[in-house]
Formats: C-alpha cells, structure tokens, sequence
C-alpha cells in the first residue's frame, strides 16, 4: 500500500511535484474498488489539497464489464497527511465514492 489511500495497484514511482506532500511516490496505476484500472499518466494539476493527473483506462474490471466509464479520467491524489485531511478523510472522498461508478467516475 503507497501513501495514497486510493487503491493503487502498484507502488512504483512517478515524477513528483513541488510541495512536500507531492514527493511522495504515486502509483503507475489505479483501480479505486471496482472501477477498470487506469494507467496514470501526465500531471493535469495542483489543487489546495492535491493534484491531478490523467488517468487512461488500460483494463475493464473483468470480461463482461458493461460499464459505461471513460476511457480518460481526472485523477485526484491526496496525501493522507496533507492539509486537507488534517481532521479525518475529506467530505469530499465521500462524495467521489457515492459518485463512483457512473460515466467518467471511476
Ligand atoms: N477533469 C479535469 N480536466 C482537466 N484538468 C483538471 C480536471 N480536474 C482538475 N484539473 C486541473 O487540476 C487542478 C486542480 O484540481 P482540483 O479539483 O484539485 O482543484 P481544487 O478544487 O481547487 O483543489 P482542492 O479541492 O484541493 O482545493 C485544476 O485547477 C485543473 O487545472
């Protein structure tokens, strides 16, 4: 398990950005629950609390998947010991799980 609590796939690294919590290492590729696994690829972004990267879908979650998720993705990565989580998960990772699922939601 790497530093984002994302359900990442794998640990290995990526180029990093500026601030202290972005020189953590980011996974090569995502799967969050059940969602297809996305590849990460080129940084889109840096927000108060995270940043944000494409993420190409590169597999469905199994043979007869008839989802209707994106091929490409924003993926938002937060440190657990950023700024934004310093009282617990952010509201907002509630709000992405209830969201998760529906086009261009992995
Ligand atoms: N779907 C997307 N497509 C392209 N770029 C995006 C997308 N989502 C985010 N970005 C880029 O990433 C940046 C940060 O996005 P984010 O959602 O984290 O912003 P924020 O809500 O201001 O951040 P925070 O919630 O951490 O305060 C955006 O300003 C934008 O440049």
């Amino acid at each position: 398990m790497n530093d984002y609590d994302r359900g990442a796939t794998s640990p290995d690294k990526l180029p990093g950005g500026e601030d202290e919590t972005s020189t953590a290492p980011l996974p090569e590729k995502v799967q969050v629950s059940n969602s297809p696994v996305y590849k990460v690829e080129r940084k889109l972004g840096k927000g108060g609390f995270g940043q944000v990267y494409v993420g190409r879908r590169i597999s469905p979650t199994n043979a007869n998947d008839t989802t209707t998720g994106s091929n490409a993705v924003a993926l938002k990565f937060e440190h657990r010991n950023s700024k934004g989580c310093n009282y617990g998960p952010p509201y907002e990772w509630q709000v992405y799980n209830t969201l998760g699922g529906i086009h261009g939601m992995p």
